[in-house]
């Protein structure tokens, strides 16, 4: 294999020379059937209790690997929402800053009673002196999105924003050796893989992950740096393709490594992209995302996703910095981190997705070091919150199908209002808006506390229409505010920068003001008459249309839209309209649960095909 390109005189016995003459008869007489050192595997249940693993062989190792499988990632992110309900107050303290040491495996079964379970990352990865990429990277972005991160070293590099000078790998039986410390004791939710120098440490790390199974593995293939540096054998990609791969949740190589995995055939367009995530999803791992970042020519940053049944492009908007190294690092490790939440998988890589885009744009001037790629300020947020500036909380993806209450409704059919919000989120609502307006204080205030906690259980934000009252006195994720409520810009005074706040809009004119009043997002509406709203006046498809069009927020389209008509409104050919709200369409229907799928269904249909 290649060495570092560049690589200084204490590399000169290049170490990962030495492990090539090392590797021979690797994964032999190690693994699942090495002698445990200490304790039992300990494994976390779903309801975060421990698990005794069987010890030793390779066979039970392998069986405790599928059960692990079958407790953990479900793909349409069931599992995940147990597991959360498991743990909660994680968001409500994660928007607190709270913080907290470590708590082990063995302390979170002693606590079970009064403590809490962080969601906890362990990073498999190798150190960036210059802290850009690698194991630092990790740690920094699982702190940003709320996660205890632990760490194997698997090698050290030399790193700057020049490039890497040296690598020097760790010896495979000390990686063994740090796995076996983390991952015996600590509880791991997630496994997240970076730089695995050799294929002797991919198959360690395939050994220790059967002995001690984890709820999900997320691969980042890191096999060249962006600077052109090479970080792994050649060899390890056989490793990838053999064994970790059928391990995987999801695998993330950029363009260069997915070409690498399918023997190097050339990906230069979004088309190639599509078929490289089918063929690297024929290698075993149940989702792929191929990132797009280093895609030649692109003007935008897109990366596909893919499950093995249905395709999603993520776009995002190219940031024109030289802030890029370590992009992917962070990536991964944002995924692994909202897996941990609890979070299903497509929205776990959405809000990564988001973050990274976020990291990418708050850090894009930022100098530090003298060469063409500086790093990223993962921790962006800290900042913004101590400057008082605004935080960037809002993943637009959330307004996708925005469920509305009515009170008038809820008597009609004789629900409350946390049933019918349970049942709109069960039948998939996105985003809950409580607009009540002629409830007490008092009741209301009740009935948002009980909502809040059902929304945070399921990863679902919850805003108060008009009442920041209630918002503040229940901790609602934010406010939807209309023409005659509180202005946006003193909603924002009063909120602070970690709320969010939508705004209704039927012009470009206050689709303008909205933003700059500190809006998150605007809901532009009616589209189509209805009765929800007496003296509405409609804006149809086309006044809509002009609206998202001048709109540097993103949109939400309201007024009207159902199952019938909800496809029309996706169609308008408008990328920053993410969705539709819907008041009688789901609350004043008979079964709740039933007409939010329905609608569900008919939004993904349409946007899939969007995609294609
Ligand atoms: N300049 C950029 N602007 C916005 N997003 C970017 C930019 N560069 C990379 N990304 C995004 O960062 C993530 C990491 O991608 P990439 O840079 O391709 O990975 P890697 O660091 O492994 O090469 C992807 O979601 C990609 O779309
Ligand atoms: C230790 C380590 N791990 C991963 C990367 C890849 O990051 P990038 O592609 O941004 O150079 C790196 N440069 N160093």
């Amino acid at each position: 294999m290649g060495v570092a390109k560049g690589a200084s005189p204490t590399s000169g016995s290049h170490p990962l020379e030495r492990r090539e003459r090392k590797s021979k008869g690797e994964g032999e007489g190690k693994g699942c059937t090495g002698e445990r050192r200490r304790g039992s595997p300990v494994t976390s249940g779903p309801d975060g209790r421990l698990a005794r693993a069987e010890a030793g062989a390779g066979a039970s190792g392998s069986e405790e690997w599928k059960r692990g499988q079958a407790r953990g990632w479900a793909e349409d992110g069931e599992t995940g929402k147990n597991y959360t309900r498991s743990f909660p107050g994680i968001r409500a303290r994660i928007s607190r800053g709270g913080a907290s040491g470590p708590i082990t495996a063995a302390m979170s079964t002693m606590c079970s009673g009064g403590g809490r379970r962080m969601p906890h990352v362990l990073t498999v990865a190798g150190s960036d002196s210059g802290a850009g990429a690698g194991i630092q990277a990790d740690i920094k972005a699982c702190g940003a999105l709320g996660a205890y991160c632990s760490s194997v070293v698997t090698a050290v590099t030399a790193q700057n924003t020049v490039g890497v000078q040296g690598v020097h790998p760790i010896p495979e039986e000390f990686v063994e050796e740090q796995l076996r410390s983390v991952l015996e004791d600590m509880g791991v939710d997630v496994v997240k893989t970076g730089m695995l120098p050799s294929v002797g440490v991919v198959k360690v790390l395939c050994q220790s992950l059967k002995k001690f199974p984890v709820r999900a593995l997320v691969v980042d293939p890191v096999m060249v740096s962006t600077s052109g540096d090479v970080l792994a054998e050649s060899s390890t990609l056989s490793g990838y393709r053999d064994e970790l791969f059928a391990m995987a949740d999801i695998v993330t190589p950029n363009v260069k490594e997915a070409s690498a995995l399918l023997g190097g055939v050339p990906l230069r367009t979004v088309a190639d992209m599509y078929s490289a995530a089918k063929s690297i999803h024929n290698l075993g791992p149940k989702n792929v995302l191929v990132k797009g970042g280093d895609l030649p020519g692109s003007s935008d940053a897109i990366d596909i996703f893919f499950d093995g049944k249905k395709y999603h492009e993520l776009l995002g908007s190219r940031v024109k910095t030289r802030n890029t190294h370590g992009t992917g690092c962070t990536l991964a490790s944002c995924i692994a981190a909202e897996l941990a939440k609890g979070l299903p998988m497509l929205r776990a890589v959405q809000n990564a997705k988001t973050f990274v885009q976020y990291a990418l744009d708050y850090s894009k001037d930022i100098i530090i070091g003298n060469g063409p790629q500086g790093p990223l300020d993962h921790l962006f947020s800290l900042e913004t919150h101590s400057c008082n500036a605004r935080a960037r909380s809002f993943n637009a993806s959330d307004l996708f199908l925005y469920a509305v209450t009515d009170s008038t409704m809820n008597r009609k059919w004789n629900r409350s209002i946390v049933a019918a919000v349970k049942a709109s989120i069960e039948g998939g609502a996105t985003i809950i808006q409580l607009r009540e307006k002629e409830a007490e204080t008092c009741e209301f205030v009740e009935a948002a506390t009980a909502c809040i906690q059902i929304c945070r259980s399921s990863g679902v934000p919850l805003l108060i229409n008009d009442r920041i009252d209630v918002a503040l006195a229940c901790d609602a994720d934010g406010v939807h505010v209309g023409q005659s409520d509180m202005p946006a810009r003193i909603a924002r005074k009063i909120l602070g920068p970690g709320k969010i706040i939508g705004v209704s809009c039927k012009t470009p004119a206050q689709a303008e003001q909205a933003w700059a009043d500190g809006a998150d997002y605007i809901g532009c509406g009616g589209v189509f008459p209805t009765a929800t709203k007496q003296n509405n006046t409609t804006v149809g498809l086309d006044g809509l249309k002009s609206v998202c069009l001048a709109s540097k927020l993103p949109v939400v389209a309201i007024g009207g839209i159902g199952v019938v008509n909800a496809r029309s409104v996706m169609e308008i050919g408008a990328p920053n309209l993410k969705g539709v709200a819907v008041v009688s369409a789901l609350f004043d229907r008979e079964c709740i649960l039933t007409e939010a799928r329905k609608l569900r269904s008919v939004l993904t249909d349409s946007i899939s095909e969007n995609c294609r």
